[in-house]
């Protein structure tokens, strides 16, 4: 059942840098025939001839195509009918074309929502739509999304980028329930802070506070996202992720994802049982929706800490406006209950040497271990949908 790439056609949009190109080789490695799209010529060019570097016969073929993904759906079906004419039906197409911009969200303009949802969002729609047809009719086929962790969370700075990185995952779950049935297999990708050409733009305007966060987990090589990414894919798992925190958070925020893996499953029961519980069915407060009513908001007191993972109030710390030590990894109430609360450049540096012991340079493992128990763990970062 995985799908043999050998000889396979495999197209990858945003394929001349970065986790696009890094696939393509991957693939190419794995005697695949690639088609690149991408926008600039030139970068095509200097893609194609590292990625024939890795050739194993001398059959293959990486051919370019510069077309604007986001723009015009009848010129994006165009370029795949070209690329099937010269290396033959689709098997694999990875949506990897896309982009970031962070800011607040009164800083960014309004353009930018548009911009990033027709790229990120359109941009791998209209490349999906154009290869299901014979994908469906050949009984063949993959077709990858590349979101984000920020796709699985909304994040500080990301207003415009978690949004048209969310609305992937929903495309991606609908899609695959139709076309289960015909052989054709999605995955979605979430990958985290990945060494590239975009990452290194995305950081020339990126708030110190989305920086903060973003760096609770580490920078990843594009050559391994993009190993985990076609390993999935050929499996045909829905969800990839990259890592032990990203596996965390693709079980956390799991939520009706098709499930590919008896391990996947299990840990899905595990986390959706312990929701039900935290959820209170039974507790007191607990009203007839099952739901825990919301803790009285505060003025001018700090809630009793309700076995919070290593939070403590910080010292002459403004008053907190919500009770919400339930709340996702403990970032969330420094950055949520605290509007007033923005980082000087001392109490910056005391986080990274962990003077605070604040959550934002936890280390997942020692955050899990050491909570009061592991459920209220698992459950915290679920709860905030039913609390507010
Ligand atoms: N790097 C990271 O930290 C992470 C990245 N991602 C996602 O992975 C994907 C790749 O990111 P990354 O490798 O960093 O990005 P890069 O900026 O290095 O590469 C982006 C690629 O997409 C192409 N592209 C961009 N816009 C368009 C467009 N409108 N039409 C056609 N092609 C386009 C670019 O070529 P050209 O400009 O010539 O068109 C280039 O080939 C993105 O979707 C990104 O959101 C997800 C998580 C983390
Ligand atoms: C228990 C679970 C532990 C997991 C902790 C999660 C912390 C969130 C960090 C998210 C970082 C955001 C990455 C965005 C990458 C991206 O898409 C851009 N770089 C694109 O250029």
């Amino acid at each position: 059942k995985p799908l043999a790439l050998p000889g396979a056609h495999v197209v990858v949009t945003g394929g001349s840098s970065g986790i696009g190109k890094c696939i393509a080789i991957e693939c190419y490695k794995q005697g695949a025939f690639i088609t690149l799209v991408a926008r600039n010529e030139d970068k095509l060019l200097q893609a194609k001839k590292e990625i024939e570097k890795h050739s194993i016969n001398d059959k293959q073929v990486v051919l370019c195509i510069s077309v604007d993904v986001s723009q015009d759906y009848s010129q994006v079906e165009n370029v795949i009918k070209q690329a099937q004419e010269k290396l033959g039906p689709v098997d694999m197409l990875v949506n990897c074309a896309g982009m970031s911009l962070s800011g607040k969200f009164e800083d960014l303009e309004v353009s930018t929502f548009e911009r990033l949802m027709s790229v990120n969002y359109l941009g791998s729609v209209y490349p999906s739509r154009a290869v299901i047809t014979t994908m469906k009719e050949r009984r063949v086929g993959r077709i990858v999304f590349v979101s984000s962790q920020a796709g699985q969370l909304g994040l500080f700075g990301f207003t415009a980028y978690s949004s048209s990185k969310f609305a992937i995952r929903g495309l991606a779950e609908a899609l695959q329930m139709e076309v289960k049935p015909y052989n054709v297999y999605v995955t979605v990708a979430y990958p985290p802070d990945t060494d590239t050409p975009g990452f290194a733009e995305e950081n020339k305007t990126k708030p110190l506070e989305t920086r903060l966060i973003s760096e609770t987990v580490s920078v990843c090589k594009p050559e391994q996202v993009a190993k985990q990414i076609v390993k999935d894919a050929i499996q045909g798992n829905f969800n990839s992720s990259i890592g032990s925190d990203g596996y965390m958070l693709s079980s956390l925020t799991c939520g009706m994802a098709p499930v590919t893996s008896i391990t996947e499953g299990l840990q899905q029961c595990r986390f959706r049982t312990s929701l039900g519980k935290s959820e209170g069915l039974t507790a007191p407060g607990s009203n007839q929706l099952g739901q825990v009513a919301a803790p009285p908001v505060t003025r001018g007191a700090v809630p009793p800490s309700r076995g919070s993972h290593g939070t403590r109030p910080r010292p002459g710390a403004p008053e907190r406006h919500h009770c919400s030590t339930l709340v996702f990894l403990n970032c969330r109430p420094t950055w949520h209950g605290n509007p007033q609360w923005l980082p000087s450049t001392t109490e910056v540096n005391s986080f990274r040497d962990g003077t605070w012991g604040n959550p934002l340079t936890f280390d997942p493992l020692t955050l899990c271990l050491s909570s009061p128990s592991f459920q209220d763990f698992v459950s915290a970062p679920l709860s905030p949908r039913f609390l507010f």
